[in-house]
Parts: C-alpha cells; structure tokens; sequence
C-alpha cells in the first residue's frame, strides 16, 4: 500500500512516536511524506520514505496529486487544530481530495491507531482492486 505521513510542527513528536510504535506494520509499505515529518520519522525509525516538499512550500499538494490519481491508499495527517497555518487552502485542498477519491485519512492518532490495525487485518485488500482497475488503466 501506498501510505503518507503528515504533521504540524507540534504534532511531530506525536508522529515520531506513532510510526515507531507500528514500524513493524509499515515497513512492509512503500511510504511517502511532506518534507520536515519524513526527515523526523527517518532519524528515529530505520524506514525509508519518499520524502516530498516541505508542506508550506507545496508538500501538500504533492501528495495531493497521488490521491487524484487514486494512487494514494492511506493518509495519516496529524493536523494542528489550535495553530492557523500558512497554507491552509493546501491542507483543505487534500482532504476534500480524500473524499472525492474516498482514501482513508486520519488526523489524530486514535483513527490513525484504527486504520493501522485495520491495515494489518488486511482490510485495505479492497485498495489493490483500485489499483488493479483504474479507469482507462485496464
Ligand atoms: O505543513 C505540513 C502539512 O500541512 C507538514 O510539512 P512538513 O512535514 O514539511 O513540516
């Protein structure tokens, strides 16, 4: 699967924290990331991870160019609800992506907790028949 990480600034400690916790879970997973939280979860974890643009620089965008695509499978995005950001028509941007495509996406670390388990269950097998099938692709 194809999955993404993605926090605020005083959300990354909780996302080094998570991602260590399943990195057992995810480095079976081709993982992607905006620019600053990939470097944090790469230095504390042994997973390797396409790193895009620092998300005020367009990070967000990147990634949000994988979920028009419905390339994206899963999006763990832990936002900062209490801090305005820079480039929140970005952030805005992506999650209605989320939901034109229907891509899980989690923005704190109890649904991230479910979808993980859930992804270790299997139940994202759904996803590869997405994959297998996109329009015009078979
Ligand atoms: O701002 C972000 C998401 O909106 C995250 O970007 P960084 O991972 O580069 O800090």
């Amino acid at each position: 699967m194809n999955i993404a990480f993605i926090a605020h600034d005083r959300k990354k400690d909780e996302m080094v924290n998570f991602v260590t916790a399943y990195e057992h879970v995810f480095e079976g997973h081709t993982l992607y990331s905006t620019g600053t939280t990939g470097t944090r979860i790469m230095e504390q974890t042994k997973l390797s991870i396409h790193r895009f643009m620092s998300g005020p620089l367009g990070g967000d965008q990147q990634i949000g160019a994988l979920v028009a695509q419905n390339e994206m499978d899963l999006i763990i995005f832990l936002r900062d609800p209490l801090m305005a950001q820079p480039h929140e028509p970005d952030i805005i941007a992506l999650l209605r992506l989320c939901d034109v495509q229907g891509i899980p996406v989690a923005t704190n670390v109890a649904t991230g907790e479910l979808l993980v388990r859930a992804l270790q269950r299997g139940d994202f097998a759904w996803r590869e028949l997405v994959h297998k099938y996109k329009p015009g692709e078979n």
